[in-house]
């Protein structure tokens, strides 16, 4: 029987790629998330005829917040979540998060609240599939270079929050930091919480700087915390 070189070539290849999985940090890491965006792209593949039943609503959040929460354990994450007695039981507010990386929506899907939504740069409603779920499940998008148009979305939010009792989820500093302290503050999610004339309830989603370092292509497994520090006025 003849083997080609590119079969041989390719078998050789395929006997290798679990030694580099095991022996290369850079490799594994680089595989670990593909997976991810591949595992939630596929998701959300998953997602979308079941949220399109509703149409665009923030009641499809419980759907994909279902669909997302054994993500941690197919990287050996386990979660500890403190004080979400903190989340006020009936009234909307404005939860202010800090913002590490897209692994961050392990952390948002675990204490996710009930009807609420986050607010998004609107690129995200641009990455096919993934983007059409978040449409339908009501995240509201904004433009972060046009400061005019995203500060009447949110006005428009905080009309919503109250019209339709949405809680409303913000990174405030604004994009992903993952350099061990906090950007400044935008100003978005305290204007909305003054218009909306509701609580800010912050949420601390603890470092994981020791399983997770994008810059030194580092994915480990451990235990992460997200906690709730109370609601303020
Ligand atoms: C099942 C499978 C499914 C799979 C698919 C889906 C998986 C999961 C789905 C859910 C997950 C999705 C989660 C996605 C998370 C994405 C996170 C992000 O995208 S973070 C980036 C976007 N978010 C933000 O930017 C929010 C924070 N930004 C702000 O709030 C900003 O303030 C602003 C964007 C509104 C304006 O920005 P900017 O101009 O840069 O900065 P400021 O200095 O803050 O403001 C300038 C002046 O404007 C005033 N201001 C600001 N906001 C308001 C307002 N609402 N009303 C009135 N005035 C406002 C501000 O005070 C400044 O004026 P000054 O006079 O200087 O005070
Ligand atoms: C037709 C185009 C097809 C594109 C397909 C792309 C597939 C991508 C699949 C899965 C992506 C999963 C992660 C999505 C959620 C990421 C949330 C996030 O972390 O957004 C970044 C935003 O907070 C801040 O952005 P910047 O740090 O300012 O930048």
């Amino acid at each position: 029987m003849e083997v080609s070189v590119g079969t041989a070539a390719l078998a050789l290849a395929l006997l290798l790629l679990p030694l580099l999985y095991e022996r290369c940090g850079s490799f594994r890491f680089f595989c670990k998330m593909g997976f991810y965006n591949g595992w939630i792209l596929l998701l959300a593949l998953v997602a979308i005829p079941l949220c399109a039943l509703r149409g665009r609503d923030v009641e499809n959040m419980k759907i994909i917040r279902g669909l997302m929460q054994h993500v941690k354990r197919l990287y050996g994450i386990r979660m500890e979540v403190r004080g979400a007695h903190n989340f006020p039981p009936r009234q909307p507010y404005v939860v202010v998060s800090n913002h590490q990386s897209s692994l961050d929506l392990l952390g948002m899907m675990e204490v996710l609240p009930d009807r609420c939504v986050p607010i998004a740069k609107r690129e995200l409603l641009y990455m096919g599939a993934v983007g059409v779920v978040c449409w339908l499940g009501g995240i509201i998008f904004i433009d972060r270079k046009r400061t005019h148009d995203a500060i009447s979305t949110m006005a428009e939010a905080a009309h919503t929050m109250l019209s339709q009792d949405v809680r409303v989820w913000v990174f405030p500093e604004g994009t992903r930091n993952h350099s061990g302290s906090m950007l400044p503050f935008k100003r978005g999610a305290f204007h909305l919480a003054v218009q909306a004339q509701v609580p800010v309830v912050p949420i601390v989603i603890s470092s994981y700087q020791h399983f997770y370092s994008k810059r030194e292509r580092r994915f480990t497994q451990d235990v992460w915390g997200t906690g709730t520090c109370g609601a303020g006025g």
